[in-house]
């Protein structure tokens, strides 16, 4: 009772004052413009990495889903928790797990039916996660030229189509290596998997994929210029679009594989990492008086426990699947299979914190 009353009085206070929150700043330049930095900086490497076997790009991957990728959905179940105040842990905890279990069946389930449509709702799913973590990740820096949702869901088509859609364009065989690694899974002829991705590798698709993300690009960053005029602030836009060149230049370069590997943990991860310290408001009152390392030893802790769970969903997937797993490539097929199942369920605990911080409320302050 009286750490629900605290909690719900410090939150009060911080929506109150979330403009000038010392914990908002840290956990922005922390978690979201130093990593941006760091992965400007790695530009080099990814140029070269399209001349690795594609294994390295595997073993990054694998390397960014075990430190952060798979924390980072971890305390989900104690999301509800601490972003309202009305909800105890232990309703908290079942509603998180009984939508973990239905969705996350249902999407084992329809890998196991129509492999193919599942691959393509799973880009589609990661696309608007994607999106949307980095519209919630603008509305934490508390930039203000997009004040409207519109301009919203335009930069979250944006965000999330550099990652999806951007190596499609510019590394289509690798692209098209993991699709048929996941078809693979559940379609044991090989020839019959690579035969079934063909639709979304036609020149075509790729043609139209890149002429929308260019367009979408340039209109996005447009309209945030118009606000600039008319008098926003020049410095956030100028961040942004920063953001939006590092990530085009980044997919276009890297090897696919590696490139959503690091981005993933990097990028996505940390991000979400630091909207979750957020709300913990014992996390949040570290890191605001630089405490980093206790805030992140805080999270650490709730998320242990699930991050460890999840790497049994992936174990279970990998014993269910009729191909069975005997080459990295399976491995990564069957990490993204459990990924895409914890996915779904957790791109709905994300829409429900975001509606709950208004990051898709025109002139709302996230
Ligand atoms: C690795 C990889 C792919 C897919 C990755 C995806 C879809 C990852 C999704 C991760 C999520 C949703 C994490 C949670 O936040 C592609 C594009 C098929 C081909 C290139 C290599
Ligand atoms: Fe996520």
């Amino acid at each position: 009772m009286t750490e629900t009353a605290t909690r719900s009085a410090t939150r009060r206070r911080a929506t109150a004052d979330e403009g000038d929150d010392p914990a908002r700043s840290a956990v922005d330049r922390w978690f979201a413009f130093y990593p941006a930095l760091a992965l400007a900086g790695l530009l080099p490497l990814a140029a070269v990495t399209p001349l690795f076997p594609v294994e390295v790009g595997v073993a990054t991957f694998a390397l960014g889903t075990l430190v952060v990728g798979m924390a980072h959905g971890a305390v989900d179940h104690l999301v509800p928790l601490r972003a309202a105040t009305d909800v105890s842990l232990r309703r908290s905890v079942a509603v998180v797990s009984v939508a973990y279990a239905i969705l996350g069946g249902a999407v084992v389930a329809a890998f196991f039916l129509a492999p193919v449509a599942a691959f393509v709702g799973f880009i589609a799913l990661t696309w608007l996660h994607w999106g949307q973590g980095d519209v919630a990740a603008l509305t934490v820096a508390d930039v203000d030229h997009l004040p409207t949702a519109a301009e919203r869901w335009l930069s979250l088509v944006v965000r999330g189509g550099l990652p999806m859609g951007v190596p499609l364009v510019a590394h289509p065989e690798e692209y098209r290596l993991v699709a048929e690694w996941i078809v693979g899974l559940f379609v044991v002829d090989a020839a019959a998997a690579a035969a079934a991705v063909d639709p979304v590798f036609v020149p075509e698709t790729r043609l139209a994929v890149g002429a929308f993300m260019t367009a979408a690009t340039a209109v996005s960053v447009g309209l945030g210029y118009r606000r600039v005029r008319a008098g926003a602030s020049r410095r956030d836009w100028l961040r942004d679009a920063g953001e939006v060149g590092a990530l085009w230049a980044w997919f276009l370069l890297a090897a696919p594989v590696f490139a959503i590997g690091v981005y993933f943990a990097l990028w996505h991860g940390l991000r979400h990492v630091g909207r979750l310290i957020l709300v913990d408001d014992r996390a949040a009152a570290a890191v605001g008086d630089g405490d980093l390392h206790g805030a992140l030893a805080r999270f650490g802790r709730d998320a242990a426990p699930l991050t460890l769970g999840g790497f049994l969903v992936v174990a279970a997937v990998g014993l269910s699947v009729p191909a069975g797993v005997a080459a990295p490539g399976d491995l990564l097929a069957v990490s993204l299979v459990a990924i895409a199942a914890m996915t779904l369920p957790h791109v709905v605990v994300v829409a429900w914190l975001d509606r709950r911080q208004g990051v898709w409320r025109p002139g709302g302050t996230g």
